[in-house]
């Protein structure tokens, strides 16, 4: 895999520690190197056990999930009592997450909505404990949920684009509907999320339900089915157009 032919870096989710040290090798990349990034429930959990390590100087932070004795354990296993889901321990399906700050590429992303409903699968979440300690070396977490214990949304402001999700945006998402965050990673790998996040159409349609972005921003043509030679009408569409088919 050759990192620095990247525009952009996806960390996805996952179980079990297979492939964990190539996902944090690629998340310090990333991070170091300014390349777009955004990491998904796992790749949210890998990117603040990088930033752990690396700029909090925490040699052994890990998740409980992969090392349950490490001494610094900043990603830890919290189930959510449900009496919806009974005997299981996994954090599933719908929740709610609400902007902390409304200054964040995450809340622009969306439109700026307080909140937004996302989908999850998982276990282990941030550790409430090593939240100030994080944000005082410079990740911001820019949602979390009602009760302020849960990080759903981890950013670093000083990157181009750096963003950690706890749920799975990708459940929402749909070609013609794509959520906001992977707008952001495109918009930022091709050099124009300045220019996707002063659209105006951005916030301008939030909350009108059909036809919209997945939770809450408008529909854009992404010529998936037509010409690739049909001419862009704003940068928008250049976005999606350009991105069509381009491997991050
Ligand atoms: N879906 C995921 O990426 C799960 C992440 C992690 N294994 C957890 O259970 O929290």
């Amino acid at each position: 895999l050759d990192l620095q032919a990247a525009d952009g870096v996806l960390v996805p989710g996952g179980f079990g520690d297979r492939g964990v040290q190539g996902k944090i090798l690629a998340t310090k990349y990333a991070r170091e190197n300014r390349i777009p990034f955004l990491g998904i429930c796992l790749g949210m959990q890998i990117a603040v056990i990088e930033f752990a390590r690396s700029v909090l100087g925490l040699k052994d932070a890990n998740s409980t999930e992969f090392d349950p004795n490490t001494k610094n354990p900043c990603v830890i296993f919290m189930p959510e009592g449900s009496t919806t889901h009974m005997g299981g321990t996994m954090r599933l399906g719908s929740r709610r997450t609400y902007f902390q700050v409304m200054d964040c590429k995450s809340a622009k992303l969306y439109g700026n909505r307080g909140f937004i409903d996302e989908r999850h699968r998982h276990r282990y979440e941030v550790n409430p404990n090593m939240v100030m300690h994080l944000e005082n070396s410079g990740l911001s977490f820019t949602g979390k949920d009602a009760s302020g214990q849960r990080m759903e949304i981890v950013e670093l402001p000083n990157h181009p684009y750096f963003v950690g999700v706890q749920f799975h945006p990708e459940f929402k998402s749909r070609p013609g509907k794509p959520s906001a965050l992977f707008l952001g990673l495109i918009a930022a790998a091709c050099g124009q999320l300045e220019s996707v996040l002063k659209e105006d159409r951005l916030s301008q349609k939030i909350g009108t339900g059909k036809g919209g972005m997945s939770n809450g921003n408008k529909m854009v043509k992404t010529y998936q089915n037509g010409s690739p030679t049909k001419p862009a009408n704003g940068s928008f569409d250049d976005v999606y157009r350009n991105c069509n088919g381009v491997q991050v």
